[in-house]
């Protein structure tokens, strides 16, 4: 590894560990759930991934590991991958996006289960949209819902559909969300955004 290697493998082992604070405190990680992964190269393509089954409160020096564009390891290492590397692996294979993460939590839970039938929840006329670079007055946030498949290269596949443009979210039903963005700063934006938004309709609808 040249010293150049290193220090952007380090900065961005950093930056993906900062992001999982964030959303530790957040308390976005319930039961082990969630990972979360960041470009370290392109070609090769590497990519840091959370290591599974990991109590994703704590930080550690065992939170991340190195994986090739199969979601393999890099090196010999008693870490596993992220179940769920694979969509990650789609994400860096097919956008030109640098960081994804994955989030169950209950408002995206139940939004995905209310509204999984439809394919998708819209949302329009919310200022948080603007998050997703929707500026315009009428402009319209459609997230899609796709079928939680158990079988992780069938899940894929059919998310990989949705692997349209460099920066989105998709809801997984009855499981959780996946956002992709340009580096860990607009991925985190999306998350949050999309959080609010959920929440946001979760509560109108519990008010009507
Ligand atoms: C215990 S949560 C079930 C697996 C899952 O959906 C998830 O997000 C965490 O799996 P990982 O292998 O990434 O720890
Ligand atoms: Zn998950």
């Amino acid at each position: 590894m040249t010293q150049q290697t290193l220090n952007n493998f380090q900065e961005k082992w950093s930056e993906l560990a900062d992001v999982k604070d964030v959303l530790a405190a957040r308390d976005w990680f319930m039961g082990t759930s969630g990972n979360l992964a960041i470009k370290v190269n392109d070609e090769p393509l590497h990519f840091l991934v959370t290591a599974s089954g990991k109590d994703k409160y704590k930080r550690t020096d065992e939170d991340f590991l190195l994986v090739d564009e199969a979601g393999e390891p890099v090196e010999t290492t008693h870490l596993k991958p992220s179940t769920e590397t694979l969509l990650h692996s789609a994400i860096y294979n097919k956008t030109g996006a640098g960081c994804s993460l994955h989030v169950h939590t209950v408002a995206n839970n139940v939004l995905s289960e209310l509204y999984g039938d439809d394919g998708k929840i819209d949302f329009n006329g919310q200022e948080l949209i603007k998050a997703f670079g929707l500026w315009d007055e009428n402009a319209l946030l459609s997230i899609p819902i796709i079928a939680n498949h158990a079988d992780i290269p069938k899940l894929t596949e059919v998310f990989a559909k949705h692997l349209t443009a460099d920066k989105g979210a998709v809801l997984i039903r009855n499981h959780g969300i996946t956002v992709w963005g340009k580096d860990a700063f607009e991925a985190k934006k999306l998350l949050e955004a999309s959080e609010f938004l959920f929440q946001y309709q979760l509560a109108l609808l519990q008010l009507k």
